[in-house]
């Protein structure tokens, strides 16, 4: 599946996308005397619109988990800026970060790891909202529309998170993001650590999520083809620089840069008609399944 073009938006043109990265530049600390901080983005531009999927690809080491982290507060930025709906987050206290979750989630690219083993999963998708000032009745109300927002059964709230497959967790963690309803979310390679069938059911989920509710991704994986199923628009990160973007199906099909176009030499991305064979394919044994089990 390729997406539509690009979603409009309610911006006026003097009106900033929702997240807009401005030569933002990444160092770390070197252990050394005297020894210069690692840059690992060399001031690197880009914006996601409200609603909008951009997928940032790139191979290991490119650095696009640091952009991500950056606009969590995660990474340090000693450059540049990054602007969510017209504000400075880059630098924000610990307290003006956290007030900013609400707004800004992630999803991590493990759901083993992600999700605390020992809470229930109700109790996992409540916190945010018991910390915030929700009562226990709302948030149990929250809770139950959420596991049916990600297609998962109402008892799946008394449960742990072992007695999940990993699509399974994986949507448990996507359900914690929305728990606050927010504006983005960054999304760190969520599905790399699933198998190709789980693969398409969560991005399938991740569009669906989108279109009910609005919210935008920064889509961050190192496989162009699940970039490709996802995004509106494509980044392509290179040694800590973007060295293209433009629409997914223009970046990924006939990508203008010679690494991007090494990239797709080494990673090919099925034929939009292939990808509709495999999604039929899948709804017929899915339909087959549903079918037997009376
Ligand atoms: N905390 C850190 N301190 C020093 N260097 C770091 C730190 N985190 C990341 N790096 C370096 O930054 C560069 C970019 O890493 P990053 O994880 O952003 O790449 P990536 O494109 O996401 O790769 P992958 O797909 O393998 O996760 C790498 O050279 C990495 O070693």
């Amino acid at each position: 599946m390729s997406r539509p073009s690009t979603p409009s938006t309610d911006l006026t043109p003097a009106t900033e996308p929702l997240l807009v990265a401005d030569r933002v530049v990444v160092e770390y600390p070197t252990k050394g005397f005297r020894r210069p901080p690692a840059r690992v983005l060399h001031g690197v531009s880009l914006d996601v619109r409200a609603g909008e999927t951009v997928g940032l690809v790139g191979e290991s080491g490119s650095g696009k988990t640091t952009l991500g982290r950056a606009v969590l507060g995660l990474a340090p930025v000693t450059d540049g800026q990054i602007r969510f709906q017209g504000r400075v987050i880059s630098g924000l206290a610990k307290r003006e970060r956290r007030a900013l979750s609400k707004d800004v989630q992630v999803v991590f690219q493990d759901p083993y790891t992600s999700l605390n083993p020992a809470m229930t999963v109700e109790d996992i998708l409540t916190e945010p909202l018991l910390v915030t000032g929700s009562s226990r009745t709302d948030a149990r109300r929250r809770v139950r529309a959420l596991l049916d927002e990600v297609h998962l059964p109402a008892d799946a709230g008394q449960r742990l998170p072992r007695e999940f497959s990993g699509g399974q967790r994986q949507r448990i963690a996507i359900a914690r993001a929305l728990t606050r309803e927010p504006q983005l979310i960054v999304c760190d390679e969520p599905v790399s650590a699933l198998d190709l069938s789980t693969q398409e059911h969560v991005l399938d989920l991740f569009v669906e999520i989108q279109q009910q509710t609005g919210v935008a991704y920064l889509f961050i994986s190192h496989d162009l083809s699940v970039v490709r199923h996802i995004s509106h628009r494509v980044a392509v990160m290179y040694r800590g620089e973007l060295v293209e973007t433009g629409d997914a199906a223009t970046v990924t099909t006939m990508p203008s840069h010679p690494y991007t176009q090494r990239l797709l030499l080494a990673a090919p991305v099925p034929h939009p008609r292939r990808q509709a064979e495999r999604r039929a394919e899948r709804h017929r044994v899915l339909a087959e399944q549903a079918a037997l089990a009376g």
